[in-house]
């Protein structure tokens, strides 16, 4: 478990640096708590996504992806690469946050009314503490401050030059949310919520549900469930880092499993590079990553030098 804000104080970063990079080092990923994000706020972000999964089919089509190549905006649930594909028990919305310019209102949920003003509008000091520190328009300016820290202590830890990987990333950051809803299933265990994947990104975020458990992580062949702490945040290392770092940094394997009774709620966020830079040594990893990902391959395999 990382304190978020310890990390970027010079009195505390020290000793959380520390315990960063042996997480990184040994799973991939860890919780994060004092990342500001009151409780409150965490609520009502799943209040207004978990509303709108229950909204009726035909309401929530009015945002559905539209099918057409290289858009994965909107709602929906897979997308069908092949005929014996496996699919994945859930519906989710992507939506692309990052660059501003890009967002796409068209795959918004109009429905319930406050969903893109939760999502989108400045936070109020009773929704985050870290508007003391500083002036954030956006959460995501948060979430992309966040990340920084993040990278350049893993590139301190390789003794390279902090700014290395941030610099590869490029000045046009990509965010994407990504709402996963896990409806019950009679059969829980003859399909997966998620099936195995480590994400595209350089950092995900990942808000779980607050009572129902599913996330798992792959160590030693084995799946280890990735406990739920109060008002923590989910960090993981995606695939950008783990080709940037060559492979020193994995991007953990995880998926997420589903229940009999209860539904089950997530919001990922995936901090990825500026599309226009080629993330070295990969070329075209966005087109190979989910060619990839619907085979069981990691794109690493296809980035090694
Ligand atoms: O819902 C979960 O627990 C996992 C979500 C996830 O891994 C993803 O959206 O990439
Ligand atoms: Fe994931």
């Amino acid at each position: 478990m990382i304190h978020l804000h310890r990390l970027s104080s010079p009195s505390t970063a020290q000793q959380e640096l520390a315990k960063l990079h042996h997480a990184l080092n040994s799973w991939g990923c860890f919780q994060a708590i004092n990342h500001g994000m009151k409780s409150s706020f965490l609520d009502k972000m799943r209040q207004v996504s978990k509303q709108f999964f229950q909204l009726p089919k035909e309401e929530k089509q009015k945002c559905a992806r539209e099918r057409e190549p290289n858009n994965i905006e909107g709602y929906d649930n897979d997308i069908i690469y092949s005929e014996n594909q496996r699919l994945d028990w859930t519906d989710r919305v992507y939506l692309k946050v990052l660059p501003e310019d890009q967002r796409k209102f068209k795959f918004w949920p109009q429905n319930p009314n406050d969903f893109s003003y939760t999502f989108l509008s400045p936070p109020t000091l009773n929704e985050c503490s870290f508007l003391h520190e500083e002036y954030c328009p956006t959460v995501y300016r948060k979430y992309k401050a966040e990340t920084e820290v993040i990278i350049k202590a893993m590139t301190n830890s390789l003794n390279l030059e902090e700014d290395c990987f941030l610099n590869e990333c490029g000045e046009r950051d990509v965010m994407f949310l990504r709402f996963n809803y896990y409806p019950p299933c009679p059969m829980p265990d003859h399909v997966l919520g998620l099936k195995p994947h480590a994400d595209g990104s350089t950092i995900t975020f990942l808000l779980q549900d607050k009572l129902v458990q599913g996330l798992q992580g792959l160590k030693y062949d084995q799946w280890f469930k990735v406990p739920i702490i109060l008002d923590a945040l989910v960090i993981n290392v995606g695939d950008q880092t783990e080709i940037l770092s060559n492979g020193i940094f994995r991007s953990p394997i995880h998926r997420a499993v589903i229940n009999s009774e209860k539904e089950r709620l997530t919001v990922a966020i995936f901090c990825l590079a500026d599309s226009e830079k080629e993330i070295k040594p990969v070329k075209n990893y966005s087109e190979i990553y989910f060619q990839y990902y619907h085979q069981g391959k990691r794109p690493i395999e296809a980035s090694k030098i």
